[in-house]
């Protein structure tokens, strides 16, 4: 089993994260516990910020909250020196709720409420992503009635067909986000923006889609780009100032991922922009880019306390944990797959294929398909690895269940960042009558 660098197992044959037992963590936080390595987080946001820079062109990282969003993550990516991508007004409020620098904050969505889009507004977000013709008369008008002006990017779909799970391609020709760069209406639109006294378009928006270990849908996607940013500098006289490429850069979960060497693709992706723009005879814009899952999904852990164990008459073998799809929907959402150790028998061999179930009333409700594990028992801790990106923020209350608890280990210190979910959160907004 390949432990993540900012893990050991200790003498007492328990893994440990940042330094603490995460069988201790298991006692003294309860289970299912979400367990995040601050110094992987870190590590994660100064490897994008010095790989992704280069003499001359100005660049920005920006973190895509939707991966892994609360206070202390703003923290985090504040003192690290990272911009936010918020996409709804629960996530514009976490941030500002933690003094997240609100001309830092990126606010995206493709069907931003009218609420949404004033809290954004008066907050002063740095740039509202408007996502349609519609949103622009929309942003526009709710500017004229607040008396403001705001600096915008227009979210484009540049058509790359990347390889990944058809549900998180989020740039195929009939995507949903964004207006088509191929479509009549764009130069129209670009026009409208510069003829709007309270829009200040300062460029364009695209994200291709998450997960994606191919590097050349980057730098095809690069190339589409910046393409169109020197169509439309001829077309519509519009010079493009800033120019943000999206996230998706794809992370390990098994042995199956042939992850990209982050560092080599992102010099890549600048040298070719650097390169494509000198060729091209235009202005290289700012460029950004917006990673959530290659930042936070390693450097997170769920821990479980097993509940039994069963053997089916069909022939499989069973593990209960003491979550499932509330706090992990990722299996049965995508069909993903992880890696796992039982925390308290790490150095044991490994001597049966189980199934890792939770506890949900639903068949679907796996976490691991077959995963190789020592004997387990009741009561031994199960580590499932790589669940720090769209695991706490796409969990639910699904049967009624309260979400776990997330900890911040570092140097053998833990803190709580969000505590356990009780079951008097659970009827909190309930009505008797
Ligand atoms: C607009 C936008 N930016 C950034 C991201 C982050 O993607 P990832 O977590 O794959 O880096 C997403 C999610 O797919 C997104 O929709
Ligand atoms: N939730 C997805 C990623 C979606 C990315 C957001 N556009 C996942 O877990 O893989």
């Amino acid at each position: 089993m390949r432990l993540f660098e900012t893990m050991n197992i200790n003498n007492l044959g328990n893994l440990e994260i940042g330094n603490c037992d995460t069988v201790e963590l298991a006692k003294e936080f309860g289970t299912p516990l979400y367990v995040v390595d601050e110094e992987l987080v870190r590590y994660n946001c100064k490897l994008f910020k010095d790989s992704f820079k280069i003499e001359d062109i100005d660049t920005e990282v920006i973190y895509a909250s939707k991966a892994f969003l609360n206070l202390a993550m703003c923290k985090i990516i504040e003192e690290e020196g990272l911009s936010l991508d918020v996409v709804s007004g629960g996530e514009l409020y976490t941030a500002l709720k933690a003094n997240f620098p609100s001309n830092r904050i990126y606010m995206h969505g493709n069907n931003k409420t009218q609420d949404e889009l004033i809290l954004a507004i008066e907050s002063g977000v740095g740039r509202i992503v408007v996502d349609n013709r519609q949103e622009l008369e929309l942003v526009e008008y709710l500017c004229e009635e607040l008396g403001e002006e705001v600096n915008v990017l227009l979210r484009v779909n540049p058509g790359i067909d990347a390889y990944t799970h058809e549900y998180i391609q989020t740039s195929k020709n009939d995507s949903k986000f964004g207006e088509s760069i191929y479509s009549r209406d764009i130069f129209w639109i670009i026009d409208r923006f510069q003829r709007s006294n309270r829009l200040n378009l300062k460029g364009f928006h695209c994200h291709i889609g998450s997960q994606i270990f191919e590097e050349k849908s980057f730098y095809s996607s690069i190339l589409v780009m910046l393409e169109f940013v020197s169509k439309i500098e001829r077309k519509c006289n519009f010079i493009t100032e800033e120019l943000n490429i999206g996230g998706g850069f794809g992370v390990r979960y098994t042995e199956e991922d042939n992850t990209i060497d982050l560092k080599t693709c992102l010099k890549k992706m600048i040298l070719l922009i650097k390169e494509t723009t000198s060729n091209m005879n235009i202005k290289t814009p700012k460029i950004m880019i917006e990673p959530g899952r290659a930042i936070i999904a390693n450097a997170g852990i769920t821990l479980y306390e097993i509940g039994g164990t069963k053997n089916t008459y069909g022939g499989k073998h069973y593990i209960f944990v003491d979550g499932g799809m509330t706090d992990n929907p990722r299996t049965a959402l995508y069909g993903a797959k992880y890696e796992a150790v039982v925390a308290n028998k790490i150095n044991l061999e490994n001597s049966q294929i189980y199934t890792v179930a939770g506890k949900c009333c639903e068949s679907g409700d796996i976490i691991i398909k077959d995963i190789q594990l020592p004997k387990v028992e009741k009561n031994d801790i199960l580590a499932v690895f790589s669940t720090g990106a769209y695991n706490y923020s796409m969990s639910s209350n699904y049967n009624r269940i309260p979400r776990p608890a997330v900890v911040f280990v570092r140097d053998g210190e833990a803190r709580l960042a969000v505590r356990r979910e009780t079951y008097e959160d659970i009827i909190k907004n309930d009505i008797l009558f």
